[in-house]
């Protein structure tokens, strides 16, 4: 993977991890009750964190996050409130959330309506995905009549995740966790799905991650929601205007300009190209028209900030 640029230092803070697109810090004082979890303006595809960054997607995708979080009736990680919570440092403030920490379930809570990526590949090997078998004569892009729960087993960061069965995540967190992660996942996406169609908008697949507050024992909602990062999102209309080929129908909102523009830029070898600047403003656009479509709003932060 490209080497990223270091994570910024933050007073008050002390930097722990770097995800692809993510940086994590704790308080520099040792409290073990909070993370600092900084979105980044770096897009990943192809398993490389490309150049140049998307100048405001941090800070849209956060915004975007917050707006789910307030509207899922389910305990979530953000600190918001918490009396002792640190303070955010204002150089990250539009991009960051202060967060419970905690102890975080390695699995991947996908759920899926439609069937595409790595769902449909399995699906066309197997017939199945996550040991769910499915009706013959699926294709690439179809929406399923009902929800799948299909858990991934959450890797190390460089390696894939793996599509696990829902059997396997009992085995991983316990029978009652696993019950509950998959109900709260079928449960949430159902709703953010209707919240989404209601404004034009097809939410294909998304992906949560929950943990354990070690303090209330409780399920807490964690990462970010229901973002273009986490989820596929489709337009409704172009979706179902069957005049239109495969890659039009499933234009989501997030980076499949990027996609599409190295996979007829870059033969995969070595280190991707830099995107042209107009790749990435077509980018940001996206990423805002997603935002407006479903939050009503224009996203506080703008790329020049
Ligand atoms: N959100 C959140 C959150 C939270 N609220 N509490 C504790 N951890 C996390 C968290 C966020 N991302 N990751 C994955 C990065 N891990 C870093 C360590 O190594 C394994 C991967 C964990």
């Amino acid at each position: 993977m490209t080497n990223i640029a270091p994570a910024p230092a933050l007073p008050g803070w002390t930097h722990t991890y770097s995800g692809k697109v993510r940086d994590l810090y704790v308080p520099a004082n040792g409290d073990d009750r909070f993370l600092l979890v900084v979105a980044s303006n770096r897009v990943s595809a192809f398993d490389h964190v490309l150049e140049p960054p998307i100048p405001g997607k941090g800070g849209l995708l956060t915004e975007l996050s917050n707006w789910w979080f307030s509207r899922i009736p389910m305990p979530n990680h953000l600190a918001t409130g918490h009396p002792e919570a640190p303070a955010m440092p204002s150089e990250v403030a539009d991009r960051a959330v202060v967060s419970r920490r905690l102890e975080m379930y390695p699995v991947e809570c996908v759920v899926r309506g439609a069937l595409t990526g790595s769902g449909f590949a399995e699906y066309q090997r197997t017939g199945a995905v996550c040991g769910i078998p499915l009706p013959e004569g699926i294709e690439d892009g179809d929406l399923l009549d009902e929800p799948i729960y299909t858990p991934a087993y959450k890797a190390p960061l460089g390696e894939h995740d793996e599509n696990i069965t829902f059997e396997r995540s009992a085995e991983l967190v316990g029978p009652e966790v696993a019950a509950a992660l998959r109900e709260a996942s079928l449960r949430i996406f159902t709703e953010a799905r209707q919240l989404a169609a209601e404004r034009g908008v097809i939410l294909a697949d998304t992906k949560f991650e929950f943990g354990r507050d070690p303090e209330t024992g409780e399920l807490v909602l964690a990462d970010e929601v229901l973002t273009s990062d986490s989820s596929r999102y489709w337009d409704a209309s172009l979706y179902l205007d069957a005049a239109l080929d495969r890659s039009a129908r499933l234009a989501s909102f997030d980076k499949q300009i990027v996609r599409n523009w190295l996979a007829a830029h870059w033969d995969r070898t070595g280190e991707p190209p830099a995107l042209p600047a107009e790749i990435v403003s077509r980018t940001y656009d996206r990423y805002r028209e997603l935002f407006v479509r479903l939050t009503g709003t224009e996203p506080s932060a703008t790329p020049g900030a």
